[in-house]
């Protein structure tokens, strides 16, 4: 048995151990998934959030299913591991990252059924799970590297929602770049928008950056135009849930405005995206699933104990950035620049 252990999740051998993100900055919990059902809830209820942690979640998920259905017949282990993926599958539908772990875990599971006992495919599972955790720290650092060389020493750079290491398995997209630059002696200092309705910037990317002494500076989302007009802001990076084959990127709710600001401005707009978030079997932004999610994340208690608990809502989790709104996507193969249609089929030739 393998272990892992990384800002947002660790791995234990038989329990996936999840740093309980909705209760961040207040309190740092943690929740325990010892089957592929508590898994699942960890991602719907977004205990882990984040492309790449959502797909590793989903490995490991995949992982204790089989743990759990090791003593039946082949037949009936096929059976329930079907039910397992589609459980998984139902978590969240934008984070293209998620179908693409329970796909890789599946073709594994069909690659090695026929020659192992139940048990030993149980193992080898969890091996692919533990390299689908591995290699995203891996292949964050590589596109933090690829990210860094895009910003100047001084340089400022405005965030949206949170793609760091709680977002991943650990180091982050869209924060490793901005690690990996200052890890390169570059001083860069962060403007974060606190991403309404869910907070993830307010609560998760300034928690990430303060512990890491990284200079950063809290906004409302409103604020992003006017720190853009004032000249503070150098450029823009954000992650990614799903990129479309013509670089067409759903990512969370608000990127789109920010992008159409950032091109008012000048202000080169950077998607930091593993090739796992890339998806070339969607053609355009038109075609990405865009989750919608409750009502009342939206609605707030005030500490003026204000609930509109009877206001009409609309809530969708994310938006699509148009391609010709990005100035770049980076990954671990390098930096990709239009056009995005030609040149992200080019990371998946050789
Ligand atoms: C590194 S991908 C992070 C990506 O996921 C976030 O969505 P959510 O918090 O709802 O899972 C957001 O879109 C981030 O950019």
């Amino acid at each position: 048995m393998g272990t892992l252990k990384g800002m947002s999740m660790e791995w234990t051998g038989d329990t996936l151990i999840l740093i309980d993100q909705r209760y961040i900055p207040v309190e740092e919990l943690y929740v325990e998934c010892k089957t592929f059902e508590e898994a699942a809830v960890g991602i719907k209820d977004m205990i882990v959030r984040g492309a790449p942690a959502i797909g590793a979640t989903a490995g490991f998920g995949y992982t204790l299913g089989s743990f759990q259905f090791e003593t039946l017949t082949k037949k009936d282990y096929m059976d329930k591991m079907k039910e397992v993926k589609e459980v998984l599958a139902a978590t969240r539908p934008t984070a293209v990252n998620l179908f693409w772990a329970l796909d890789r875990m599946e073709k594994k599971m069909n690659d090695v059924i026929k020659n192992n006992d139940l048990k030993e495919v149980s193992k080898i599972l969890e091996k692919e799970a533990l390299l689908i955790a591995e290699e995203d720290i891996k292949i964050n650092k590589e596109m933090g590297k690829n990210g860094a060389e895009l910003l100047k020493d001084g340089d400022t750079v405005l965030t949206h929602c949170n793609a760091g290491a709680l977002a991943t398995v650990d180091y982050g997209t869209a924060l490793g770049v901005i690690r990996a630059a200052i890890e390169s002696g570059k001083n860069i200092k962060v403007y974060a928008d606190e991403t309404r309705p869910y907070l993830q910037g307010a609560r998760l990317t300034v928690w990430e950056l303060m512990q890491d002494n990284i200079d950063t500076t809290l906004i409302s989302d409103n604020m992003a135009g006017w720190v853009m007009k004032q000249g503070k802001i150098n450029a823009v990076i954000v992650g990614a849930d799903r990129i479309a084959a013509n670089g067409d990127t759903a990512n969370k709710i608000g990127t789109y405005s920010v992008s159409i600001l950032a091109k008012k401005h000048g202000i080169p707009m950077y998607i930091a995206a593993p090739l796992s978030t890339i998806d070339l079997n969607t053609p355009t932004g038109e075609e990405i699933p865009i989750e919608e999610r409750s009502h009342n994340e939206v609605r707030f208690c005030h500490k003026s104990k204000m609930v509109l608990d009877n206001v009409k809502v609309f809530n969708p989790a994310f938006d699509v950035t148009p391609n010709e709104l990005i100035t770049a996507i980076i990954t671990e193969k390098g930096v990709v620049k239009p056009p995005f249609k030609e040149n992200l089929r080019k990371l998946f030739e050789d």
